[in-house]
């Protein structure tokens, strides 16, 4: 700190200035003694994040500065904090030791910390993935995603709508792209990340390929799969260039690049994964897809799961494989325990690999590396012991880590602490030099107590102490009272106020020996430890295997888990084109119901012969939205090889799952709501196949009856009549526009459905089952009474429909025009004489003056008139 009070303008600032060249758009944290200090419109930006004291450095002069800083030991606290607004933060630190320097001292960035790139615990969230991700438009579009915290690195290559997609199913924590292409990204989808531009030349194939292949110390890219994704791999390499100019050098945990195969994962537009609320609810307070699925214990498996989730799959084998490992845990248990209780010990397997590759990992998490490791070995027993040939087949995926376990478990203290520089981390009988230090730093410290007790007896001072101070090392010290008790022999070193302190040569002798002990015990510590590290570090792809099969069977538990607690049964799987839902239900919505009420499951058949298209009417808030979800979430469920909320499911491999469900505002983007319900829509209809499933509710509600009659009327018969033979896309339609039922007479594969209620008097009593055949009403206005519309409204609207309804033949407008015109008698007290009277009474009260039993009788008397 007092080089910055001395110096700050001067060579320390110089240093400053050229160091914070260097990482333009960076806020720097630059270390000054024991402390992080930023400066100027950093220092202005840290205070308001991080809610320290602004301050100002040479005031009045010309070099004027803001400044705001921090001890260096609470980075963990304040880095988080920095990132998560969204800054991208170089660390710069003394490069050297300023004990041994004269003058200015060494200083560099070690790292710099962006959103997408971190490996602070802090930063990471364990139950997901922090993804950065790099764009590049050609022909094409390549993206490309790494988790630089897990060494997840995947490329992808395709059209703009599946790069979108992949975007919202990834929610990277930053993207990047190149200089020039900053317009054309921010415009897609600039504001909903934290975005940084590189420069042009970056995104070029060659430079690209060269950083790949040099990455993974391969000749090509072959074996990756990726070999022809030109637009990919430019997208790619750009992360490794990216890696390197945030001095991320370690990086050998980012071993190979997997493709997101298009063709192996169910299509699910951006649209169907907002509107499903798979990851994400759309609604502040509610609940998506995955908090009822997720039941994992590890936090690679709850990882898994969100991919799992967005990428469900779409070969039969896949899924059944998967359907077969839950369907024997749920059948077992007791086997599922046995299997489970030991990955409840594991930890964060995936990242702490990645710490030991960028040498970061502390003693403490060594240990737990181990830890989970020998966790391991009881659950690859288990496995390997039981007939199912999937779980022989994970059991010969996991491996045991023998020799890496052995070695922490020899040299590694069972007690260590987090820092490896404090001493006590290597156990005994590993480094002879070390054994003898650690003796006499031991015996050293008990020598001192045994001079301790033999002063006190010689001086006959009781309360003598032996202490320790970094100025003095160890000295005696003696309270003001027992001054006169001091034999000559010691050295008097400091007075206080009502002590003195004393050394002895005896002491100094003895001090030396420990500390020159106590010095070298740590550089010997730490050697061994280093050495543990780069040990383990040859394990790598091992570890990262193991944490690859622990989270898929953490997964798979968890779907028996869920299935046993909700009442899940096994889907069947085929290659037809047949939709069969028996007591289909909804997965969140069953879970969230009042106490008491139950959902009422419902049935669903779909097939490309006979009912292809659903027309689905029914009242407002009778379970139409309700019913689509769920029909999509259950082929989602099975399709990630999930049980499913539903009596029995039998479902034909559906490749591409499209929704337009409810009317989503995107005034932000402005678009009118319509617009965006209409470009969803032609989305959907540009992207059918004949395996698809389309759920669309309630289109064209948001533009005139005619306009949205019309459309709807358009789509129905697109989707019946679409193009070639074949494409027969199943389609559940939710709508308000009873005109629709008219469509089943002519097209044959339409089916006219209602979501059914009972209308007791003037009551609705909502049943919630699918029926056959169309519905007359919307009890539209029923629904806006329950909603408390005022009395006016409701019976005005009343007066209305039954007008409308009485002839429906006639030009609309006219009808409104012929309406009589609302008339006083809408008023409740007018309308009712019984009222008449009761406002009478009521107006005759005197509040002030009324005594709680008169007020009791008045209440009476105007029940008594309530019921003539
Ligand atoms: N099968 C069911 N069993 C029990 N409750 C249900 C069921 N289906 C829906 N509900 C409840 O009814 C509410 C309304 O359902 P939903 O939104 O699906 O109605 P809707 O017919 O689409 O209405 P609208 O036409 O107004 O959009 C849901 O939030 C849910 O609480």
């Amino acid at each position: 700190m007092s080089e910055a009070k001395t110096t700050v303008e001067t060579p320390l600032m110089k240093q400053y200035n050229a160091i914070k060249v260097k990482y333009p758009g960076a806020l720097l944290l630059f270390r000054v003694g024991d402390f992080y200090e930023t400066f100027g419109q950093d220092a202005v930006a840290a205070s308001k994040v991080l809610d320290i004291v602004l301050t100002k450095r040479g005031a009045g002069s010309t070099s004027e500065t803001e400044l705001a800083g921090f001890p260096h030991h609470a980075l963990d606290t304040y880095l988080p904090k920095l990132v998560r607004a969204g800054h991208r933060v170089a660390i710069c630190d003394q490069l050297e030791d300023p004990r041994f320097v004269k003058g200015i001292v060494k200083r560099g960035v070690t790292e710099l910390v962006t959103p997408g790139l971190s490996y602070n615990d802090n930063v990471l969230d364990k139950k997901q993935n922090n993804f950065l991700a790099s764009i590049f438009a050609g022909k094409e579009l390549g993206i490309s995603f790494l988790d630089v915290s897990t060494g997840e690195f995947y490329v992808a290559q395709g059209n703009e709508n599946y790069v979108l997609k992949l975007l919202q199913s990834f929610a990277p924590s930053e993207v990047i792209f190149s200089k020039s292409s900053r317009e054309r990204f921010e415009k897609l989808f600039g504001a909903e990340y934290n975005t940084f531009a590189l420069d042009e030349w970056v995104y070029a194939y060659d430079y690209g390929y060269d950083k790949l292949i040099s990455q993974f110390k391969t000749a090509s890219l072959k074996g990756f799969g990726i070999d022809g994704s030109g637009e990919a791999i430019i997208a790619a390499g750009a992360i490794l260039h990216y890696l390197d100019d945030t001095e991320h050098k370690d990086t050998s945990h980012i071993a190979s690049i997997s493709r997101i195969d298009e063709d192996r994962y169910v299509w699910l537009d951006k649209f169907t994964i907002r509107n499903l609320e798979i990851v994400h609810s759309q609604h502040e307070g509610g609940v998506p897809l995955i908090e009822i699925l997720d039941h994992t214990v590890t936090p690679m498996g709850s990882r898994q799961l969100r991919k799992w989730m967005i990428l469900p799959l779409k070969s039969k084998e896949a899924i059944d494989e998967r359907l077969r490992v839950v369907e024997t845990f749920h059948a077992d248990d007791y086997f599922a325990d046995k299997v489970r209780e030991p990955l409840k010990q594991i930890v964060d397997l995936e990242r702490l690999i990645s710490k030991v590759a960028v040498n970061r990992i502390n003693p403490r998490e060594l240990l737990q590396l181990k830890r989970s490791l020998k966790c391991i070995v009881p659950i690859r027993q288990a496995l390997k012991d039981h007939t199912s040939v999937e779980l022989q087949r994970m059991a010969e995926q996991l491996h045991p880590c023998e020799d890496l376990i052995d070695k922490i478990e020899r040299e590694l203290r069972e007690d260590v602490s987090i820092n490896s520089n404090q001493g006590n981390i290597i156990k005994e009988g590993i480094d002879a030099e070390l054994d003898e230090l650690q003796k006499i730093a031991f015996s050293g410290k008990d020598y001192l107590l045994q001079v301790q007790k033999r002063e006190v007896e010689r001086t006959g001072i009781s309360s003598l102490k032996i202490s320790y101070n970094k100025v003095f090392g160890y000295y005696l010290e003696v309270s003001n009272a027992n001054k006169d008790k001091v034999p000559a022999d010691w050295i008097r070193k400091q007075t206080l106020v009502n002590a003195e302190r004393f050394i002895t040569e005896e002491l100094k002798v003895y001090e030396e020996k420990i500390l020159h002990a106590e010095e070298k015990l740590v550089v010997i510590e730490q050697r061994i430890f280093n050495a543990m590290v780069q040990h383990a570090a040859t394990f790598i792809s091992q570890i990262q295997q193991n944490a690859r099969v622990i989270g898929q069977l953490d997964c798979l538990l968890s779907f028996a888990s869920v299935a046993r607690a909700n009442r899940y049964n096994k889907p069947e799987i085929n290659d037809s084109l047949i939709l069969d839902i028996k007591a289909g239900r909804h997965p969140v919505i069953e879970k969230q119901l009042p106490v008491g009420e139950s959902y009422v499951p419902n049935d669903i058949y779909l097939d490309s012969d006979q009912q292809q298209i659903l027309i689905i009417t029914g009242p407002n808030m009778a379970g139409k939205s309700a019913l689509l979800r769920q029909t999509a979430l259950i082929v989602l469920l099975a399709q990630m090889g999930s049980f499913v909320p539903a009596e029995s499911a039998s479902i034909g491999i559906v490749d591409k799952i499209f929704t337009r469900v409810g009317a989503s505002d995107n005034l932000s983007r402005g678009e009118s709501t319509f617009m965006v319900e209409m470009t969803e829509t032609a989305s959907i209809l540009n992207n059918l196949s004949h395996r698809s499933l389309i759920l669309m509710d309630e289109i064209g509600r948001g533009t005139s009856t005619y306009d949205g009659v019309s459309i709807a009327w358009a789509i129905v018969e697109y989707l019946h009549n679409h193009g070639h033979k074949d494409c027969k896309p199943k389609t559940l339609f939710a709508t308000h526009y009873h005109e629709l039922n008219q469509l089943a007479e002519d097209l044959t594969r339409v089916k006219n459905f209602n979501v059914s209620v009972k209308e007791i008097g003037d009551k609705i009593i909502f049943m919630r089952k699918l029926k056959e055949g169309g519905s007359e009403h919307s009890f539209g206005i029923h629904v806006a009474q329950l909603a408390g519309m005022p009395n006016k409204v409701v019976f005005r609207a009343n007066e209305i429909l039954h007008f409308l309804e009485k002839d429906k033949h006639k030009n609309e407008k006219k009808k409104i025009q012929e309406l009589p015109k609302a008339t006083p008698q809408m008023n409740l007290f007018e309308a009712d004489p019984r009222f008449m009277q009761i406002q009478d009474m009521l107006s005759k009260v005197d509040i002030n003056t009324l005594s709680p039993v008169e007020a009791l009788l008045k209440l009476n008397e105007v029940i008594g008139v309530l019921k003539k």
